[in-house]
């Protein structure tokens, strides 16, 4: 969501103050517009409120829009100041940027150039405070709000600081992409930067996979009334000031990825049946299965997109890198089973945990609540059954790998072939051996030893 931003007005003619100020809550919902006709209470105003913009008219009375872009850079750097000139004043509006001005807006132009440039400069400071606040997380190492991230359980240290950067990011109005494989959290982490954020405002979720472009339209961006249908609001609008999760955006079609873009950049979108842009005022946060790069490399996503979508990345890993999670995350859904199944909470048997630190989890998450509940269900004594888990553990051992090598008109030794194949294995997993052993179905000493005989260690 976007976050109110405090922009102050400074201008003596009353009368245009007034039609900016409607302009710009109109088209920038997050600025809180404050007017002033005053010059001489500028400094005041800045010290009793803290403004990340103030749009300041070059030629008043009593004090120079010049001489307060002094005052104002010199004393709050981190606000930013639009100057607004009349037509004649060009070399005077040249010199302010080059005295830190963020921008200048000839009073004669269209109102739209300034509201872009309101909404750049707005974007710019909310980057700038999301930056300090990731530097002060990252230093203090401690969580600022744990109860809102309640709902995520981990004690993984690579998890933790994934947690400390959705807190640093809640600041922010950029959106968030969060990629990872199925069912590893996506949208738990969405929620969670909802909560972290604005809790009192609406949280939206979409799934955009398996729909057609004109289902997507109608659900995000509603319909006006046509000679058949009612009007129909959609979620862009419902969602105001409140978070917007579109999952599976690796899903979308070129046509809506371009309509993705004009809502992220110009925060317009447009009903079915209307050439009227709407307003929208939401923060966006999206989810893909896939590496978008992957996809922008491959055609199939736009780069521009890409680029808008990582204001803010967030990656989350499979559930089999995270082995220190299991058994912390199987007595969370042991008791979320129980209270749900209205059950007694059975105990977690001795080393099933560490049985299942070798399995992959190719649904992650989901698949080990899933698993949980069943076991739950299953459980008559005091100890979780174990069976649903054993039974995924065989059947993923038992399972044929199917490899296909392709091999030249001259075979490889096997010494050759092992070698390629560890190298290969360690390039894979960046060269952390414990994760290429993995890979190579050997124990971490024994690719260790095999890394020396070969001379790659
Ligand atoms: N860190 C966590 N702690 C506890 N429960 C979690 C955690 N992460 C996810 N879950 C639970 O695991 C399940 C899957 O999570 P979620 O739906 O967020 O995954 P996803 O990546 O968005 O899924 P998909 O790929 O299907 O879109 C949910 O029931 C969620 O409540």
């Amino acid at each position: 969501m976007k976050l109110a931003r405090p922009v102050l007005l400074v201008d003596d003619e009353a009368q245009w103050l007034r039609s900016l100020s409607i302009s710009l809550r109109r088209m920038v919902p997050e600025a809180q517009i404050d007017t002033c006709v005053d010059g001489r209470e500028v400094m005041d105003r800045m010290a009793t409120r803290g403004y990340d913009l103030v749009l300041l008219d070059l030629t008043m009375p009593h004090v120079s829009g010049e001489e307060l872009l002094q005052q104002i850079r010199a004393k709050y750097p981190n606000t930013r100041v639009i100057i607004v000139t009349g037509v004649n004043q060009i070399d005077a509006a040249v010199r302010c940027m080059r005295n830190g001005a963020y921008d200048y807006f000839n009073k004669a132009c269209e109102v739209t150039e300034l509201v872009a440039s309101v909404r750049r400069a707005l974007e710019v400071v909310g980057l700038e405070l999301s930056l300090s606040q990731l530097r002060q997380h990252f230093f203090s190492k401690q969580l600022q709000q744990p109860e809102a991230l309640n709902d995520l359980v981990t004690c993984e240290p690579k998890m933790l600081d994934r947690l400390r950067y959705l807190e640093a990011i809640s600041v922010s109005p950029a959106p968030v992409l969060i990629e990872g494989p199925l069912g590893s959290g996506k949208q738990t982490f969405a929620k969670a930067l909802h909560r972290l954020s604005q809790a009192d405002t609406p949280f939206h979720s979409v799934n955009l996979s398996g729909q057609s472009n004109e289902q997507i339209q109608l659900s995000l961006f509603g319909r006006v009334p046509n000679g058949t249908e009612p009007a129909q609001p959609g979620i862009v609008q419902q969602a105001q000031n409140g978070l917007l999760y579109l999952s599976h955006v690796d899903e979308l079609s070129m046509e809506l990825q371009g309509q993705l873009l004009t809502l992220l950049e110009q925060g317009q979108f447009y009903p079915l049946g209307s050439d009227r842009p709407r307003v929208a005022s939401c923060r966006i946060a999206v989810s893909s299965q896939q590496d978008l790069k992957q996809l922008v490399s491959d055609g199939r996503f736009r780069q521009d997109l890409l680029y808008r979508l990582n204001g803010h990345r967030l990656v989350l890993p499979p559930l089999s890198e995270r082995p220190l999670d299991i058994a912390l995350l199987i007595n969370h859904f042991i008791d979320m089973a129980a209270k749900d199944l209205q059950r007694e909470a059975p105990l977690l048997p001795n080393g099933l945990a560490d049985k299942l630190k070798h399995y992959e989890f190719p649904g992650n998450l989901t698949e080990l609540k899933g698993m949980v509940y069943d076991a739950v269900s299953r459980s008559d004594e005091q100890t979780l059954c174990q069976s649903p888990f054993l039974m995924a553990i065989t059947e993923q051992g038992s399972e044929p790998t199917a490899v296909q090598i392709r091999f030249g008109d001259e075979l490889p030794s096997l010494a050759q072939a092992n070698r390629a194949l560890v190298m290969e294995a360690m390039s894979r997993c960046a060269n952390n051996q414990s994760a290429a052993a993995k890979l190579l179905g050997i124990s971490q000493s024994a690719l260790s030893r095999r890394l020396a005989k070969e001379g790659l260690l």
